[in-house]
C-alpha cells in the first residue's frame, strides 16, 4: 500500500492563540481531527470550547505539526515535538522566518520534515478568544521550504493552507524577511508612532476621530510582548525600511515649516509625497491576491438599530448585486452611520436606484 503524503486527517496546534486556534477551527470546517496544545491551559480549554479541536495527548504520529508559539519559541517547540515524534510533518507559523529555520537548524532539529510557513492574516487581538475560522479566506500565505525539506513535507504544508482557504506564496526566508518588513512590519511601527500621539491628545480631538485615524491606527492595538519578538527577528530590514518612512516625514515637515511662514514653493514636495502614497497603495492587491480590484462605493445612511445590515444585502441580493466588501462608519455620538459597499462600477446606477426606491437615504 502506498502512503498519500498529502494526507491531513491529524493535525496538531501547539500554541492556542489568536492564530493557532484559527488555524484549528478552519480545519474543523473542513473536517480534520485537530488537537490541541500550549502551556497555557486555560488557552486549549477555550480553543477547544470553541470547537477548534481536542485536547493533545501524545499518541500515534498526527500527520502535521503546527508550532503558532511566538518566533524566539518557535525553534525549541519544534524540537520538543521532532523529540518525542509527535507527527510526520512539521510547520510554523510565526511572522518572521529565516531567524526561526536557522534556530532550529542550531538546535539540531529535523529539517526534512519542517516547511516554516507564516499566514499574512491576523487581528490586533490575541488569545483564542479572538479567533475566527475564515481569518485565512483568500489571504496569502508564505511557504519557505530549505534546501533539505523533503518534498513530502512541502506538500503536507500547501495543503494546510489549502483546507485553510488561503493563498500558497513560496518564497525563500530572507525574501519573505525583507517583504514583511515593508508590508507589514514596519507599518505596524509606523501606526504605532501615529497611535502614540493620541495618548496624551485632548478630548475635543479624540471627539473629532473619524474612521481614517481608525484605519491608519487599527494595527497599532496588537500585543507589545508578541511585536517585539517580531520586530527584534527581523530588525535590519525593519530598520531600513523605517528609516526611509522617517526621511519622508522629516521631508514632510520641513515643507510644511516652510509653507507656515507662507513660502509657497514647498507645496510641490508635499504633493510628491502625496502622489508617491497614492501610487503605492493603488499597488496593493485586491483581497483575493489579485491586482486591485477598481471597485465602486455605493454610500448609504444606516440607523443604529439591528437588522439594517441584513436588510441592505438582501436588497442587493434581489437586485443581484454582489457586494465585494463592506465598511461601516459611525457617527459619534449620533444614532447613525454610513454603510460603504463596494460594488462592481457597472452596479452602481441599480444599486442606487433600488435603495432609493425602498426609502434609503443616500448622501
Ligand atoms: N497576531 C497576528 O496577527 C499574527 C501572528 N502570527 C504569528 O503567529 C504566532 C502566534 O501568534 P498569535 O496567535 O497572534 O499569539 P497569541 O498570543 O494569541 O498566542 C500565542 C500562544 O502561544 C502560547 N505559547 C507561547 N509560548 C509557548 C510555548 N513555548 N509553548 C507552548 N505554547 C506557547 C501562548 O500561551 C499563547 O496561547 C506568532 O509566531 C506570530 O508571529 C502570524 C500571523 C498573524
Ligand atoms: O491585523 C491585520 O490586519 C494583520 O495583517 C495582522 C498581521 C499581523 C502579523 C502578521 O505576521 C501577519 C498579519
Amino acid at each position: 500500500m502506498t502512503i498519500d503524503p498529502v494526507k491531513l486527517d491529524t493535525v496538531l496546534v501547539l500554541g492556542t492563540g489568536l492564530v493557532g486556534t484559527s488555524i484549528g477551527l478552519a480545519l474543523r470546517q473542513r473536517g480534520v481531527t485537530v488537537l490541541l496544545a500550549d502551556r497555557d491551559l486555560g488557552a486549549v480549554r477555550l480553543a477547544r470550547e470553541m470547537g477548534a479541536g481536542q485536547e493533545w495527548r501524545l499518541g500515534d504520529p498526527v500527520d502535521l505539526a503546527v508550532v503558532a508559539v511566538p518566533p524566539d519559541h518557535v525553534a525549541s517547540e519544534l524540537r520538543g515535538l521532532q523529540q518525542l515524534g509527535a507527527a510526520r510533518f512539521y510547520t510554523d507559523v510565526a511572522s518572521v522566518k529565516a531567524r526561526p529555520i536557522a534556530a532550529a537548524a542550531a538546535l539540531g532539529c529535523d529539517l526534512s520534515t519542517y516547511v516554516a510557513s507564516h499566514p499574512m492574516a491576523g487581528r490586533e487581538k490575541a488569545g483564542p478568544g479572538a479567533a475566527r475560522g475564515d481569518l485565512f479566506l483568500g489571504r496569502p500565505w508564505a511557504l519557505c521550504p530549505t534546501d533539505e525539506a523533503s518534498a513530502a513535507a512541502r506538500e503536507a504544508v500547501l495543503r494546510l493552507i489549502e483546507l485553510c482557504g488561503a493563498n500558497a506564496v513560496e518564497v525563500a526566508a530572507e525574501d519573505h524577511d525583507r517583504a514583511v518588513a515593508v508590508v507589514s512590519h514596519a507599518p505596524h511601527v509606523a501606526a504605532s508612532a501615529v497611535a502614540a500621539r493620541l495618548a496624551d491628545a485632548s478630548d475635543v480631538a479624540l471627539g473629532l476621530a473619524g474612521q481614517g485615524v481608525r484605519d491608519v491606527t487599527r494595527i497599532a492595538g496588537g500585543d507589545p510582548g508578541l511585536w517585539l519578538g517580531i520586530l527584534s527577528g527581523n530588525a535590519a530590514p525593519v530598520a531600513e525600511v523605517l528609516e526611509a518612512v522617517s526621511r519622508d516625514l522629516s521631508e514632510a515637515a520641513t515643507a510644511l515649516r516652510a509653507l507656515a511662514q507662507g513660502d509657497e514653493s514647498a507645496g510641490p514636495e508635499v504633493t510628491e509625497l502625496l502622489k508617491r502614497g497614492v501610487a503605492g497603495h493603488g499597488r496593493i492587491p485586491g483581497k483575493h491576491g489579485g491586482p486591485a480590484a477598481a471597485y465602486a462605493v455605493v454610500q448609504v445612511v444606516i440607523g443604529d438599530r439591528p437588522g439594517q445590515l441584513a436588510r441592505l444585502f438582501q436588497i442587493c441580493d434581489e437586485v443581484g448585486v454582489n457586494v465585494e466588501d463592506v465598511r461601516l462608519e459611525h457617527a459619534p455620538g449620533l444614532p447613525l452611520g454610513l454603510a460603504e459597499l463596494s460594488v462592481q462600477p457597472d452596479a452602481v446606477a441599480v444599486l442606487n436606484q433600488a435603495l432609493r426606491d425602498r426609502g434609503w437615504q443616500l448622501p
